[in-house]
């Protein structure tokens, strides 16, 4: 029985990076990632993307769609407004443990409530669990075949206000075509492509940015 990556991911962060110093743990797990062991992190090129839309959203409910070993929740978290909160759910029990430690280091879990589970049960309890009345923003980065029904049961519940903004990591690599086809034509979304590449790699991946109309 050896460590696991994630493992390896937090052991890093916790040797390279300052308790309290978000940038620090973003640094240290970049690094990391670029020269130790590549890990699905959404990464600098596109987690800059991210920053910039989570800035200009500057969201007070948030909903991340996959956690893993938390790179992104960080990276939204620290960029969020006081008073306001980060929901991030993750289905692998492993990946939360180690996501949890990576938060607590960057000292911002406060900001964050980690939730294990499938996003298909918890979406519908996200009012009665948190007293959530709508998402201002939505980071999907989960199993690329949930980001079409969950969006569309998003929707269902009413979890998404007129300007409430979707932010899709993959849509290129691995891809999630359906999702694409959906959101690029449903009269109630204003979507826009931001090209980019796959973490830590040359290949082109992008996220596609789409603004619910009501
Ligand atoms: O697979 C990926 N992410 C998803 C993880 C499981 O998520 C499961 N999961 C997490 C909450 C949650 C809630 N409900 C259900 C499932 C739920 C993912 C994969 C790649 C990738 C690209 C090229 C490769 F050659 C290999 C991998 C890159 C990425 O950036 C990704 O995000
Ligand atoms: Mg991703």
């Amino acid at each position: 029985t050896g460590s696991t990556r994630p493992q390896r991911l937090l052991r890093a962060v916790q040797k390279n990076a300052t308790q309290g110093d978000p940038q620090s743990v973003i640094n240290a797990i970049d690094h990391f990632c670029r020269h130790k062991e590549w890990a699905m992190n959404v990464g600098d090129e596109k987690g800059s993307i991210l920053d910039s839309v989570v800035s200009e959203v500057n969201p007070s409910t948030a909903l991340e769609l996959g956690t893993y070993c938390g790179y992104s929740t960080v990276r939204i978290a620290r960029l969020l407004p006081p008073g306001s909160q980060l929901i991030t759910l993750e289905f692998n029990p492993a990946y939360a443990a180690v996501a949890k430690q990576v938060i607590g280091w960057a000292g911002l879990q406060d900001k964050v409530q980690l939730v294990e589970g499938p996003s298909g049960d918890l979406i519908p309890q996200m009012k009665d669990l948190f007293g959530v009345q709508s998402f201002d923003f939505v980071f999907l980065d989960h199993w690329k075949d949930r980001y079409l029904p969950d969006a569309k049961l998003l929707e269902e519940c009413s979890l998404l206000r007129k300007g409430s903004v979707l932010l899709a990591d993959n849509v290129i690599c691995p891809g999630t075509p359906e999702y694409l086809e959906y959101i690029r034509n449903s009269p109630r979304y204003e979507s826009r492509y931001f090209k980019s590449h796959l973490e830590y790699t040359k290949v082109e991946d992008g996220l596609e940015k789409s603004v619910f109309l009501g």
